[in-house]
C-alpha cells in the first residue's frame, strides 16, 4: 500500500471465488501502543508502532464524549486542518492519517524521540549561544512556513517545540492557531486573507500561555503573525538566561509585566541576542522585526538559511559551566 496510507488494501477471494481487492482503513488493532508521551487539556499522546510495517508513531487520542461535553470540537477541526495544511516542512509534526472507534479519534503523527525542548533546557538550565542560535533558527524558519501557509500558531513556548531522534526541531500543538482563510485566484494559485492585524476582525476568546503571551491579545485580544515573533523572543530570551522574561507569582502579575514591558536581562547575556530580544518584545505588533530582518540579524551571523539549517547536526548541548 502507498506509504503512510490511511486506507491499506488487501486480495481476497470472494463467496463465487473471485478474486477481489477490500480497502480497509487502519484501526486501533493495527498498532501495539506504548508508553504515554504527552497528556494534553483533552488529550493523550502515545507511542505506538504498526504492527505491519514496523514503523514507530506518536498516536494522540482524543476522547469523543469529553471533547463534546468540553465544547472542544472546533478546536479537534482546527488541529486537523492545520495539521493538514502545514504537510512539507521539516520543522512540524507530520500528521499521517487519522481513523477513530466508537469512543475516541486517533491522529496518527510523526514520533519525536527528543522529547519536548523545555526538558533538555531545564537540564542544561541554559543553552550556549550556540546551541540556541541553532534552535532558534529551526524555530523561525518553520514559523516562517507556517506563516506562508496561513497559519498563526498562537501558543508557542518550549513544550510545544520537540525534538526528533536527531535532535532536530518539530513544533507541535496546533489547537489553538488561527488558520487565515484560504483563496484561490483566477490562475488557481492559493494566497491567504491579509494577517488580521491589518483586518479588523471579531475578538477571539483565545488566550496562550501566560509568560507568552503578547500583549495585543491581552489589550485588544487580536492575534496577528507578529504575536508569534513575541513569543519567539519570549523563547530566544528563555534558551539563554533559563526562564522566560515576563514570569510572576501568577498570571495577572506575569500579564501586568506583559503590557508594561517589565522584564530585564540577566549579567552575562549576549549583545546580539539582547538586541535581538529588545528588536522583537515591542508593545507595537507593527514595530516588531519582520521575520526577513530577524534572518538578517546579527545574532544569526554564520547560520545558512534554508535546506542545509535542517541537514547540519544538532550541536552538541554542553552542560551548563
Ligand atoms: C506537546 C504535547 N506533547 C507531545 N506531543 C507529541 C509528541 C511528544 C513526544 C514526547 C516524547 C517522546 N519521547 N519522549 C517524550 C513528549 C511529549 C510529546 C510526539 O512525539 N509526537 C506528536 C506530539 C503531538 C502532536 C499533536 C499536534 C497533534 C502535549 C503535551 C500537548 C501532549
Amino acid at each position: 500500500q502507498e506509504r503512510g496510507a490511511a486506507v491499506t488494501t488487501r486480495r481476497e477471494i470472494d463467496a463465487d471465488g473471485r478474486p477481489v481487492v477490500r480497502s480497509i482503513k487502519k484501526g486501533v488493532k493495527d498498532f501495539n501502543f506504548g508508553q504515554t508521551l504527552g497528556e494534553g487539556s483533552y488529550s493523550t499522546v502515545l507511542a505506538a508502532q504498526d504492527k505491519i510495517t514496523g514503523k514507530d508513531y506518536a498516536i494522540k487520542v482524543l476522547d469523543k464524549r469529553h471533547i463534546i461535553k468540553e465544547k472542544k470540537v472546533k478546536y479537534v477541526n482546527i488541529e486537523r486542518d492545520t495539521l493538514n495544511r502545514l504537510t512539507d516542512h521539516p520543522g512540524v509534526v507530520r500528521l499521517y492519517y487519522t481513523f477513530q472507534d466508537e469512543r475516541s479519534l486517533y491522529f496518527v503523527l510523526d514520533l519525536c524521540t527528543g522529547g519536548e525542548l523545555l526538558g533538555t533546557l531545564k537540564r542544561m538550565s541554559t543553552f550556549d549561544e550556540e546551541c540556541a542560535r541553532f534552535y532558534a533558527a529551526q524555530i523561525l524558519d518553520t514559523i516562517e512556513y507556517m506563516h506562508n501557509r496561513g497559519v498563526i500558531h498562537r501558543d508557542l513556548k518550549p513544550e510545544n517545540v520537540l525534538l526528533d531522534e536527531n535532535k532536530h526541531v518539530k513544533i507541535t500543538d496546533f489547537g489553538t492557531a488561527k488558520l487565515l482563510a484560504e483563496r484561490k485566484d483566477q490562475n488557481g494559485y492559493t494566497s491567504f486573507e491579509r494577517d488580521s492585524s491589518e483586518s479588523s476582525e471579531r475578538a477571539s476568546s483565545f488566550v496562550g500561555t501566560a509568560e507568552y503571551v503578547s500583549p495585543e491579545l491581552l489589550t485588544d485580544k487580536n492575534a496577528c503573525k507578529a504575536s508569534d515573533l513575541w513569543a519567539f523572543g519570549c523563547i530566544i530570551y528563555q534558551l539563554l538566561a533559563g526562564r522566560p522574561p515576563f514570569k510572576a507569582g501568577n498570571e495577572y502579575q506575569t500579564f501586568q509585566k506583559i503590557v508594561g514591558l517589565q522584564y530585564e536581562f540577566p549579567r552575562g547575556f549576549p549583545e546580539a541576542a539582547k538586541d535581538l530580544v529588545e528588536r522583537l518584545l515591542v508593545l507595537e505588533p507593527q514595530r516588531r522585526l519582520t521575520i526577513e530582518h530577524i534572518k538578517n540579524h546579527e545574532f544569526f551571523d554564520g547560520i545558512k538559511w534554508g535546506k542545509s539549517l535542517w541537514s547540519t547536526p544538532a550541536p552538541k548541548l554542553r552542560p551548563f559551566m
